[in-house]
């Protein structure tokens, strides 16, 4: 049966085959760098919140299915998150292509599609919902496969956040040339979670030059000191924020500025 990830990729492949019959039809819009997540990470003084749209998952099952992503996206913007990560997986995380393009219409703030890309066919369906940045995970694939999704998202205007979760991983995704590099705390194998992996990985991320956006299982407040301090530019937070009863609360209280925070 594999891990998860597998589950998750054996199914990819078969969106994939559905995806090219469709190819045709998608409509492409002019994106090209116009909500620039790597400018904002470059002029910000302040941590970077990606929010992101979540209603389920692997690890959790449902997290907050009846929520309207316009509303979330809304909220997310009002309350300063810097960017929107939509799940656009659907059979794993009830999330769909449709969700993205609500959350693009409604803000404008960049926006992240969140799902697990391994041919280019998905990468121009994600352009065609409205993303402006994609996700890869160089667990999902070769390096020599990375490297090409990496530079035919580049081509096609989108900027590409990188993730990795151990060093080997990093090596390979530091080689593709990716300016923002994603450690998720999340083994997406076991679903351990382990704010750790991004006080291992960080300072190789750092002494490359390239922007560490922590993702997955940060909670609190106190999270998002413990991650600034290893160097984070940026967080990516989805359960803590689908969930919150003061929503507003959370995610003010993980704004914190960067010069104010004390690295280790
Ligand atoms: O969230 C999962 O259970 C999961 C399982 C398998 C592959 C990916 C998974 N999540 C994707 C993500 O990376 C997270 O949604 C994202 O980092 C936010 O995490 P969290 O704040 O813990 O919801």
């Amino acid at each position: 049966m594999g891990t998860i990830l597998d589950q998750i990729l054996a199914e990819k492949r078969k969106e994939v085959i559905v995806l090219q019959k469709e190819k045709e039809y998608f409509q492409i819009g002019e994106t090209m760098y116009k909500r620039s997540f790597i400018n904002k990470l470059a002029s910000g003084s302040e941590l970077a919140v990606i929010a992101e749209f979540k209603r389920a998952s692997p690890s959790k099952g449902d997290i907050n299915t009846g929520q309207n992503p316009k509303d979330q996206a809304l909220f997310y913007k009002k309350y300063g998150a810097d960017a929107i990560s939509v799940l656009t997986d659907n059979r794993f995380f009830k999330g769909s292509f449709a969700d993205l393009s609500a959350v693009r219409e409604t803000v404008d703030l960049p926006i992240l599609c969140k799902d697990f890309i391994i041919d280019e066919v998905q990468v121009l369906k994600a352009k065609a919902s409205g993303a402006n940045l994609i996700l890869l995970i160089a667990a999902a694939m070769e390096a020599e496969r990375l490297q090409e999704l990496f530079d035919f998202a580049e081509s096609e205007g989108l900027e590409v956040l990188m993730e990795v979760h151990n060093e080997e991983e990093l090596e390979i995704a530091l080689r593709t040339g990716a300016q923002l590099i994603g450690v998720n705390n999340r083994n997406l194998k076991t679903f351990e979670v382990d704010l750790g992996v991004t006080e291992k990985l960080a300072p190789l991320i750092k002494n490359a030059g390239k922007f560490l956006i922590s993702e997955s299982g940060i909670k609190s407040e106190d999270d998002v000191r413990r991650v600034i301090a290893a160097g984070a530019n940026a967080i990516l937070v989805g359960e803590a924020f689908m969930k919150a009863d003061n929503l507003e609360g959370l995610l003010k209280a993980m704004k914190i500025p960067l010069q104010g925070a004390v690295r280790q």
